[in-house]
């Protein structure tokens, strides 16, 4: 039997990352934006990452009639009491960028000298009739004073992983795909998809 997800995401880093991370499914197609789907923009107005990424999947489900993965994730800041949290992507204002949130950022923390950081993901999948189960996913990080490095997205380059000695921005993608928030909530996800799956609608 072979499955079809839809990733709803607008955002091409995160369908890059899962479709990296999809690879080992082979019974497994996962759709996207970039394969000519349309959906609307879900408002994310929720005060958790769970509740955000329920609402993504549900919405989206109920719009393209598959199976829906969604992801909602961000960087939660000690010395920031947390911020940007679930208003990561929109941190530096209406009209954000990575480019325009990373400075914001690196402005909020100049004098900061407590520095951990944690990535967040809540990834939701979801039916067209309504089911859905949620799994998050976090990994710790300290916030740099400059950008390093140029690969992944987002908050990336100032996030630095003590144990590689490296940025999400310098890190091989394969493995930032593996020790993630994102890689940690979906081996939870792992032990669970197949028989959600094969439940059904
Ligand atoms: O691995 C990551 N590496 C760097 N930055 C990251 C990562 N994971 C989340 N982030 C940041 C990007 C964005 O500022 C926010 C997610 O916001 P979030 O609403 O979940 O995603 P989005 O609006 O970009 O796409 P969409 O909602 O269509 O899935 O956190
Ligand atoms: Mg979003």
């Amino acid at each position: 039997m072979k499955y079809k997800i839809f990733l709803a995401t607008k955002n091409r880093g995160k369908i890059d990352e899962f479709k990296d991370i999809f690879k080992k499914y082979n019974n497994i197609e996962l759709l996207s934006m970039l394969d000519g789907y349309e959906f609307h923009d879900v408002i994310e107005d929720k005060e958790t990452f769970e509740e955000n990424s329920q609402k993504k999947a549900l919405e989206i489900a109920k719009v393209v009639k598959m199976f829906v993965i969604s992801d909602d994730s961000g960087l939660e800041v000690k010395a920031l009491d947390g911020r940007p949290g679930v208003y990561s992507a929109r941190y530096s204002g209406e009209n954000a960028t990575d480019e325009t949130n990373n400075k914001k950022l690196l402005k909020e923390m100049k004098d900061k000298t407590e520095r951990e950081g944690k990535y967040i993901s809540a990834i939701t999948i979801a039916s067209p009739s309504g089911k859905y189960r949620t799994y998050v996913g976090e990994i710790k990080g300290k916030i740099l004073d400059k950008e390093v490095g140029n690969k992944g997205f987002g908050y990336d380059p100032l996030f630095y992983v003590e144990e590689y000695k490296k940025t999400f921005g310098e890190l091989d993608e394969k493995l930032k795909n593996n020790i993630s928030h994102r890689a940690n909530a979906m081996k939870k996800l792992d032990k669970e998809i197949l028989e959600f799956l094969k439940a059904g609608e």
